[in-house]
């Protein structure tokens, strides 16, 4: 059996042209466009690719993005005032601060200081808590973009059991916690999990986003699972690779999501669909 292709950039690219109808018919009813604030501290070269491609789509669905680049000498208090001016910009819905942040400025510090109404991230411990206790608003977006990616070819997750492997706050946890809220008996596995090959053997859905090429053989994947793979790692010889080794997992699984053009663009299109529900629900 060789497994179904999830392809992320077509189902981002529907979820993006949901967003733009959600634009056009605000602008039918004379109210103003979703506005989008992107913040880079520095210049890491995956994150500017990242950004490009946030400041992009918003331009396509019909948002206003403010683009604020700042150099990575840029101290703790000139970013949290800056989100304090953002928090305060009735034209701005969503802030969108990019991580990982330089050495020496504090990442918590500035999801806390984020609206929640304004956390299009879904970072912040309100909305993380409200997914937590099954109440979400704004949710995580590679985890919630990895659930719109199960729907879409229509898993049903009910009594499932799924594994998650990395337990990081921005993939692993809040993913577990959707996982759990859509149906799911579930297992997330950190680097004190001992036995890893046994639990990733049981998983019927299985996400991983642990940051190294490979980790994962194809031939501990359980027949017929879906897999979803988080993992973005850059090779020597220029080539982006996911977590799992996608020629052999394949082989067993039902359905994988490959790397790229899989879970990595689900993630920009949550941001914008997480923009246009911040702008409806809080901003209007
Ligand atoms: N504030 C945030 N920072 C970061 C987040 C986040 O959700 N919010 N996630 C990641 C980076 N990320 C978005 O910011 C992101 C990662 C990957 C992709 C993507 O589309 N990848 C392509 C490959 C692109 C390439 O590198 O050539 C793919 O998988 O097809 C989009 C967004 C960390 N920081």
């Amino acid at each position: 059996m060789s497994a179904q292709i999830i392809d992320g950039k077509a189902i981002a690219a529907k979820v993006t042209d949901k967003v733009a109808i959600g634009v056009q018919a605000r602008k039918d009813k004379g109210l103003r466009v979703p506005g989008l604030a992107v913040v880079l501290v520095g210049g890491d070269p995956a994150s500017q690719i990242y950004v490009q491609s946030k400041r992009r789509t918003c331009e396509k669905v019909g948002f206003t993005s403010k683009a604020f680049d700042l150099p990575a000498t840029t101290s703790q208090q000139d970013l949290l005032t800056l989100i304090d001016e953002l928090n305060e910009d009735s034209t701005i819905d969503g802030i969108l601060v990019q991580f990982p942040l330089p050495e020496g400025l504090d990442e918590t510090s500035v999801i806390e200081r984020i609206k929640p109404s304004k956390d299009v991230d879904g970072f912040h411990p309100y909305n993380v808590g409200r997914l937590a206790q099954r109440i979400p608003l704004l949710r995580s977006c590679t985890p919630r973009g990895m659930i719109t990616m199960l729907e879409s070819i229509n898993i049903d997750l009910h009594g499932k059991h799924a594994v998650v492997v990395g337990a990081s706050n921005i993939v692993g946890r809040p993913m577990t916690l959707e996982l759990l809220l859509a149906g799911c008996t579930t297992t997330t596995c950190h680097r004190f999990t001992k036995d890893l090959e046994y639990h990733v053997r049981q998983a019927e859905i299985l996400v991983v986003a642990r940051g190294k090429a490979n980790f994962i053989p194809g031939d501990w994947i359980r027949e017929g699972a879906v897999v979803l793979d988080v993992g973005i790692n850059r090779l020597e010889n220029g080539k982006i690779t996911g977590d799992v080794d996608f020629e052999t997992a394949k082989e067993k699984a039902a359905w994988i999501s490959p790397v790229p053009g899989g879970v990595g663009p689900m993630t920009v299109a949550t941001l914008i669909e997480n923009t246009l529900f911040a702008c409806n629900e809080y901003h209007s």
